[in-house]
């Protein structure tokens, strides 16, 4: 196996939260390898954001961050990300406006970017920023990089800074739900765009979703948090088609079935919500909410191991025993 893109080891990230130590982010590992896309799944609060912030090396204010985050070999955490935000790796937020000036044409965002890491001209710059909105699939690119953000739509907005971190050709991609605040169709849209882009430049991607169906779509490998740990973890095909985690098992089993239109109205079928980082319990954090749960998950925390197929892991006790399909154990909802 080659050297992985990226490796990150063991990380850990701490916040501090009504003056107690709050750990977010609880020994978290993986890899992502050259033009690989690699997907972090998980409830809300299971700390994706945070990997996402810590490995880009944008923790938030007095945030404590241990572990390994590697790029080709070179250790980044605790060194400058000089020379390596923009230029090796990008981010692709939630919202655009967190990234794009309202003051300055889109077009001009793009080209400072380019010349924020390049000495070239201001017109090969131009030049270039327009090519990169051209391969989102904004029409018209030359003229649409003189608009100003509010004159796009949420969806071209997206495009625009899927364009800007791609501009660069940077090795890696991290997108951070990119289109949570779209609507179904203009999401798909937007994902496709972030696949072609992604396939021009040859960079990798690390995509973090809620949603298994786009893991589905777009992701090589997955992997998938609870409560700031990964629980599971492998390439999506074995991953989906027989989890060894319970909790890998609920996500996928809440998935609405594909001729069911009205996804409003399936429920998830885990019971229960994920515990606050505040109130971990002892053992599995998952054993509270899993129909497999026995004495020795509560008192102690499994380890991510070997589970199923080849590159599959799972930290479950009782991995081995888990029915196939494991789905089973959790029964599918709708709501009248
Ligand atoms: N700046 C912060 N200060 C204190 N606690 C925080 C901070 N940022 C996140 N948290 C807490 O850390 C945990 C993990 O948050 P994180 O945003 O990484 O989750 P997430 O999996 O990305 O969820 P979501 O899908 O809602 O974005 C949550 O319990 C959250 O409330």
């Amino acid at each position: 196996m080659p050297e992985p893109l990226l490796a990150v080891r063991d990380l850990h990230v701490t916040l501090r939260g009504g003056g107690h130590a709050v750990p977010a982010v609880r020994g978290l590992s993986f890899e992502v390898h050259q033009r690989e896309v690699v997907a972090l799944v998980g409830e809300s609060g299971a700390g994706k954001s945070l990997t996402a912030r810590a490995v880009l090396g944008m923790p938030p204010h007095g945030a404590r961050v241990t572990g390994s985050v590697r790029l080709r070999g070179r250790e980044l955490m605790g060194e400058s990300y000089a020379g390596v935000w923009g230029r090796r790796m990008a981010f692709v937020p939630q919202d655009a406006l967190t990234v794009l000036s309202p003051v300055h044409t889109v077009g001009d965002q793009i080209t400072a970017a380019v010349r924020s890491v390049a000495k070239t001209s201001r017109q090969e710059a131009r030049s270039r920023a327009v090519a990169a909105l051209d391969r989102v699939g904004i029409a018209d690119a030359a003229r649409r990089a003189r608009a100003y953000p509010h004159e796009f739509s949420g969806g071209m907005r997206q495009r625009a800074v899927i364009a800007m971190a791609m501009v660069n050709e940077p090795e890696l991609v991290i997108a951070d739900e990119p289109t949570t605040a779209l609507d179904p169709a203009i999401e798909a849209q937007v994902l496709e765009a972030l696949a072609a882009a992604r396939e021009a430049t040859g960079a990798a991607l690390v995509l973090i979703t809620h949603d298994l169906r786009i893991v589905a779509r777009h992701a090589d490998r997955v992997v998938v948090m609870y409560a700031g740990r990964a629980v599971e973890s492998g390439p999506v095909e074995p991953v989906f088609r027989a989890p060894r985690a319970p909790y890998t098992a609920g996500l996928i089993a809440s998935l609405p079935p594909a001729e069911v239109d009205a996804v409003d109205r399936w429920l998830p079928s885990i019971d229960g919500a994920p515990p606050s980082p505040t109130h971990l319990p002892r053992g599995c954090a998952f054993a509270p909410r899993c129909p497999l749960a026995r004495q020795n998950c509560e008192d102690e925390e499994p380890a991510l191991a070997p589970a199923g197929e080849p590159g599959q892991l799972a930290a479950c006790h009782r991995s081995t025993e888990l029915p196939v399909p494991a789905t089973g154990l959790f029964s599918r909802k709708a709501t009248a």
